[in-house]
């Protein structure tokens, strides 16, 4: 871990940390946009038994990584109900 010297330090590394995460909810979002060619209906987009796993797998591996357990839990709770809603615009695109 980096110790800053200054709050333009901190500011800065949280910047560039932001920019990585950007990216690769980007990227999430494109696997998750094909999730809907397989999906038959809005019951199946929702998918609230994967949802759940995907938040026990990310809470484990908040734990072994020393995350914050409530902070990765309400993020991946909040990402997921947004990537639900574009998911079933996607799923009623190609119905
Ligand atoms: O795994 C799926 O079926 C997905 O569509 C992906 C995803 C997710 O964002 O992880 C999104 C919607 C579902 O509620 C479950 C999980």
């Amino acid at each position: 871990m980096i110790e800053c010297n200054s709050i333009d330090e901190v500011r800065n590394n949280i910047n560039n940390i932001d920019e990585q995460i950007v990216k690769l909810i980007a990227q999430r979002g494109e696997f998750v946009k094909q999730a809907a060619k397989f999906k038959k209906d809005s019951d199946a987009v929702k998918a609230p038994k994967r949802v759940e796993e995907v938040i026990n797998k990310v809470k484990d591996l908040a734990k072994s990584t020393g995350a914050n357990e409530e902070v990765v839990e309400n993020v991946y709770r909040s990402m997921i109900d947004s990537f639900i809603n574009a998911e079933m615009k996607e799923f009623e695109k190609l119905k």
